[in-house]
């Protein structure tokens, strides 16, 4: 029998940390006596500060006092409303991204800030495009750091899939040009396109991503497909504001959340779920080129929430 645990014993796993904090805020909550407003406050307090966000807060609050003022409340009983209200914000958002670009290739940006794990996520992207049996080609768009194109190239090799990839300080749009030209003529399926993450100069990397749109859209209208942020939970809230910066400087398609093995501030992913309604592509829980996959909504609520089930 192999001993590598499944995807949905990694994803149980890495939120542990975040499941674990859910409970140690709420512990000492549960009541034997009847539930009251203070008991109430304290709760809707517990969640907000597990990075669940305010809104998400106040309706588990609500469906409390709905159900259980003045009763009894069981930690099992909370923990099982908190996993029905996080699938109810996942469940829109959760969507895989689909290869149906016509004509090929479809076209990925893949945007956000240095150590977001931006590389590792393109790579695990493209393996889960080969394991469909796509024609995948990365072209690394970032050129600002020798090291980013060595990454990205080493991945590459490693995937056996080509990349387009120019000098250090060399012109993004040009690369990307050449990668989406190469792609186009020998019939890729997907172009996963990686960008420089600097966010020190929000002018400049608006310049440098709208310039790549501009020489993508003369070779394919449609092209950018996808336009998506990778953002690191364990920068919890702070993953807000990058939302919030990289609408601003592109327009954000969809996001894919990582590390979410690496932190107890998992909760971050519902709160960015209710507040910016993006779709959620996929999720990471460790560093292998495995550990990244689209969730299922409701195994993602449990996880979370750390009910029974997901113990
Ligand atoms: N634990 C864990 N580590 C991850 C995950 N995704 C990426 N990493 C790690 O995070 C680190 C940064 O990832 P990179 O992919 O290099 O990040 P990047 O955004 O491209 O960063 P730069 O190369 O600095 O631009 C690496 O050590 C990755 O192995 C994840 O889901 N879980």
């Amino acid at each position: 029998m192999s001993s590598t645990p499944s995807w949905r014993e990694r994803l149980f796993g890495g939120l542990k940390r975040t499941s674990d904090r859910l409970g140690d805020n709420l512990t000492g909550l549960f009541t034997k006596a009847a539930l009251d407003d203070q008991t109430l406050d304290e709760i809707e307090e517990a969640l907000i500060v597990s990075d669940l966000g305010p809104a998400m807060a106040v309706r588990i609050r609500e469906r409390l006092a709905e159900g259980r003022f003045n009763k009894e409340l069981t930690e099992e009983y909370l923990r099982e409303i908190i996993a029905e209200e996080i699938e109810k914000v996942l469940a829109p958002v959760a969507r895989e991204l689909e290869i149906e670009a016509f004509p090929r290739p479809q076209v990925i940006l893949v945007i956000g800030v240095n150590g977001s794990g931006k590389t590792t996520t393109i790579a695990k992207l493209a393996n889960l495009f080969l394991e469909q049996d796509y024609g995948v080609m990365l072209a690394a768009g970032d050129t600002f750091r020798a090291a980013a194109i060595g990454q990205l190239k080493i991945w590459a090799e490693r995937l056996g899939v080509p990349i387009v990839s120019g000098k250090e300080g060399g012109d993004a749009a040009g690369v990307v040009f050449e990668a989406v030209k190469q792609a186009t003529e020998t019939g890729i399926d997907v172009l996963i396109v990686d960008t420089a993450g600097r966010l020190q100069n929000k002018r400049e990397l608006m310049d440098e991503l709208d310039k790549i749109r501009r020489v993508l859209g003369r070779l394919n209208p449609a092209a950018p497909h996808d336009v998506v942020l990778v953002l690191d939970a364990t920068t919890g809230q702070n993953a807000l504001s990058q939302i919030e910066v990289f609408q601003d400087v592109a327009k954000v398609t969809g996001l894919v959340m990582t590390k979410l093995d690496g932190t107890a501030r998992g909760g971050i992913l519902v709160a960015a779920a209710e507040k910016y309604r993006l779709p959620i592509h996929a999720i990471g829980v460790g560093e292998k080129i495995e550990d990244l996959r689209p969730f299922d909504p409701g195994d993602m609520a449990k996880a979370i929430a750390g009910t029974a089930y997901a113990r």
